[in-house]
């Protein structure tokens, strides 16, 4: 199992782009909160540590996982973000429902960065206990949500070269590792 005996948290600062100058957005769900709460601190904890200033993370609740994808549809449709990250935490029940949760999530997400140009980073996790759940929002399996943080921060970086790129139609960012460069100076949103 990838996660099994390893934390998958930790990162380089030194390998994560310049983030100051990016505001994210961060929707949590409020079923299982006590998880979603731990998962929402590593997010927010890494982003402070890569230099995001806490005013430019908005964070919205919504009541669960389901609706993840309307919260996160409508914080790009109003507010100025470049990223979006999304927490929940499914759990498996008596019935189906998990499954059903689950893929609508995954599929809604996956859609909603498809159909649009900002990067929707999926923080969900999908357990089938409470303890998978523990170990992985801040116990012996690292947090989920700090490397969501990180995987946003990237997402943003790559969004802004793009852009950059298609401005001065050069060639996109070379495929492999990122390759960090000077500071960019971070895109005034159009
Ligand atoms: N069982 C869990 C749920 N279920 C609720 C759904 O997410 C949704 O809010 C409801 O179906 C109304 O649309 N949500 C979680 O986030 N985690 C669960 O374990
Ligand atoms: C994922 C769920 O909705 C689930 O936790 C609800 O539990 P149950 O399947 O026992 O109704």
């Amino acid at each position: 199992m990838a996660t099994e005996n390893k934390n998958l948290s930790e990162y380089d600062k030194n390998t994560i782009p310049n983030a100051k100058d990016f505001r994210f957005g961060i929707v949590v769900s409020e079923w299982n909160d006590t998880i979603t709460e731990g998962l929402y601190n590593g997010a927010f904890d890494a982003l402070v540590d890569c230099d995001v200033p806490a005013q430019q993370i908005i964070r919205w609740n919504v009541p669960g996982s389901f609706e993840l994808i309307y919260g996160a549809k409508k914080m790009l449709q109003t507010q100025n973000v470049d990223a979006v990250i999304v927490i929940g935490c499914v759990i498996q029940g008596e019935t189906k429902h998990f499954d059903f949760v689950c893929e609508g999530v995954t599929q809604g997400i996956k859609d909603l960065n498809v159909q649009t140009d900002i990067p929707v980073i999926f923080c969900v996790l999908t357990d089938n206990n409470m303890q998978q759940s523990i170990d992985r929002s801040g116990g012996a399996h690292g947090n989920k949500g700090t490397e969501a943080a990180i995987a946003a921060i990237k997402m943003a970086y790559i969004r802004q070269q793009a852009s950059m790129s298609h401005a001065f139609n050069q060639p996109l960012l070379t495929s492999g590792a990122l390759q960090i460069e000077d500071s960019p100076k971070k895109i005034e949103n159009e």
